[in-house]
């Protein structure tokens, strides 16, 4: 039953090329190792994954979570040019993002996981796709360590309910924990405190303990999937498997080699990549292909669009000089809601928010499937920001060793942005990044949350506690003149504006929604109109969560791994 004569990792593709599996899993990142450990899970079942960053596991801008941001802009990240000069940061390694990501192990509001089921098919409501069906795969996927009294004296907390205990992914509080948190909260990192704070990434958790013994799993490294191959080009389309090359940092290869798949192909090369791959392989935007001379095989509008990126404003303050008394990654956030934000002015905003969203919708139609479309889906959103009270800021609190700034550092960004983008190829070049046009702050709405934010931190440095130990804020500090109401409202976006940056967070790029609305994929994350290409990975989340992503990742990439044994 074993298709291939190799498995575990290599970099050769010697017994790889031209061999055939069930499954084809497109990146070895962090839905696509999750997804991969499942499925092969079944003896019976073959499973090729091809990732195009090397085994870095032994790297510690990897593994050692106390150097995160070492990697960025070196070989292991992708670091994606988006216009305005910025740059989406992206795991390119086996792992993917979850290799070089901050490790933060939070988790959107119920409310935000179900708005998935209200964008979908009525006849889907039943696939699970709100918390209560996604709620049981996140607790798959995580073995939480819970905190010692050391780490409690602290200030880490924990309910058992919401944790899972057995799963692959460790989630723990570090060895280097600190504080006495007021008005925040200490969250749980993706390592594994019994193993000296070991990142746990997807690799980590899902392949290594494994990778021995699975002899059905191959994890193919350094090679590229230039595109996917169809074995039958009308609707619906069928994928007959991939064509991929060697991929190393000096080295585009040109020999084309190919794998073939007997049930599926699975992209899980991430919300910048997935919709490129499909983009290459002739589904997508004719209006796109087309001028590219590439054949439009499904004129799929939306592969690509409803990109949903955040946008971070760091603000810091020069300390007292006291003592950290802890090391280690940032473990601290406060998530502001709008009613927190704007205080006696939230009736203003909220008004604003509901009598704006035509006209938001019709401006981002562009990067959408149409302003109707948009407009269901604003509304959505909104609800979950107005009724639910989601947050819609985040106040991540550095004080470790990546302060970049001072003593008292935090990133702050806009979590649910209503501004929607687009990734689209430039050209048939499968090395070739695509365009990345986040469209940042196109709707002003999200820019006055992004100074709300500011405005609202800058009051919280000023008062106690965190006034004790501050000699005052040095970042924007002079730059955002002060005045009776934290300063003016034209000072602070034209700093955010010079000096934004993006937060990695890529989303939407091939939703999951039902037709009418624009979705590339349908409640089983199956591309419209093809027979056996599913995506799993960010891409599908068709709106962002007020949380970091990787736990629901995992979750979605879990759940993914039922629908596709279920459906076998
Ligand atoms: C710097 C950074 C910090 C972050 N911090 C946090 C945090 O603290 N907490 C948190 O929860 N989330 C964080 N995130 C977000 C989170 O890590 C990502 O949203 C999540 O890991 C994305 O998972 P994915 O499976 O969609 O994509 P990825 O994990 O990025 O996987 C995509 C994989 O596909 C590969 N690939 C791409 N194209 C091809 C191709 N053509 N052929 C073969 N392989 C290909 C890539 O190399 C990569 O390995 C962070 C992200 C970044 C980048």
């Amino acid at each position: 039953a074993i298709a291939s004569p190799v498995f575990g990792v290599t970099s050769s593709p010697d017994g790889i090329d031209g061999q055939s599996y069930d499954y084809i899993v497109i990146g070895g990142g962090t839905a696509g190792l999750t997804v991969a450990s499942r499925l092969s899970e079944d003896p019976a079942v073959s499973v090729l994954v091809v990732e195009a960053g090397a085994d870095d596991r032994d790297n510690p801008e990897v593994f050692d979570i106390y150097e995160f941001t070492a990697a960025f802009f070196g070989p292991l990240d992708w670091a994606y040019p988006a216009e305005e000069g910025r740059t989406i940061n992206s795991g390119k390694t086996l792992g993917g993002s979850s290799s070089i990501n901050g490790g933060l192990w939070t988790r959107g509001s119920m409310a935000q996981y179900d708005a998935w089921t209200t964008l979908l098919e009525e006849s889907d409501a039943d696939v699970g796709w709100n918390w209560n069906g996604l709620f049981p795969y996140m607790r798959k996927s995580e073995h939480f360590l819970p905190p010692n009294a050391d780490q409690i004296t602290k200030g880490a907390e924990f309910d058992p309910a919401v944790h899972g205990s057995s799963g692959p992914v460790f989630s723990s509080f570090s060895h280097g924990i600190a504080g006495h948190p007021n008005c925040v909260t200490m969250n749980p990192l993706s390592i594994n405190y019994d193993a000296n704070d070991l990142r746990s990434s997807s690799a980590q958790s899902y392949l290594t303990p494994v990778e021995n013994t699975r002899m059905n799993w191959v994890t193919l490294v350094q090679h590229l999937v230039t595109k996917i191959v169809w074995s039958q080009t009308t609707i619906p389309l069928v994928a007959s498997g991939i064509e991929f090359a060697t991929y190393t940092n000096t080295t585009n290869g040109t020999t084309r080699y190919t794998a073939h798949a007997r049930k599926e192909v699975i992209l899980a090369a991430g919300a910048i990549r997935s919709p490129a791959i499909l983009q290459l392989s002739g589904v997508g935007d004719s209006d796109l292909l087309g001028p590219l001379n590439i054949t439009t095989l499904l004129d799929l509008k939306t592969v690509g669009k409803n990109l949903q990126e955040q946008t971070n404003t760091a603000m810091a303050c020069g300390g007292t000089g006291f003592p950290v008394d802890g090391t280690g990654p940032d473990d601290t956030i406060a998530y502001p809601n709008l009613f927190q934000l704007f205080g006696n002015a939230s009736n203003a905003k909220v008004a604003e928010l509901e009598s704006s969203i035509p006209e938001w919708a019709a401006s981002q139609a562009v990067n959408a499937y149409s302003a109707e479309a948009l407009e269901t889906i604003f509304r959505a959103q909104a609800d979950i920001v107005l009724t639910d009270k989601a947050p819609m800021i985040e106040m991540y609190y550095v004080t470790g060793p990546n302060v970049t700034f001072d003593q008292i550092a935090v990133n702050l960004w806009q979590l649910l942005p209503f501004s929607r983008g687009q990734v689209a190829i430039v050209s048939t070049d499968p090395f070739e990044y695509p365009n990345i046009h986040v469209n940042y702050f196109n709707v002003s709405f999200d820019l006055d949350i992004q100074v709300a934010g500011l405005k609202l931190l800058r009051k919280i440095f000023r008062t106690p506690p965190i006034s004790d130990l501050s000699t005052g804020e040095t970042v924007p500090g002079a730059a955002v003149p002060d005045d009776a109401e934290g300063g003016s409202d034209a000072d602070w976006e034209a700093y955010i504006m010079a000096n934004f940056g993006s937060v990695m967070h890529p989303v939407g790029t091939t939703a999951m929604l039902r037709r009418e609305l624009g979705g590339v994929v349908d409640a089983h994350l199956k591309v419209y109109d093809t027979a056996n290409v599913r995506v799993v990975d960010a891409s599908i989340f068709p709106i962002q969560l007020s949380a970091h992503l990787s736990a629901t990742v995992y979750g979605v990439a879990e759940k993914a791994a039922d629908l596709i044994k279920a459906a076998q």
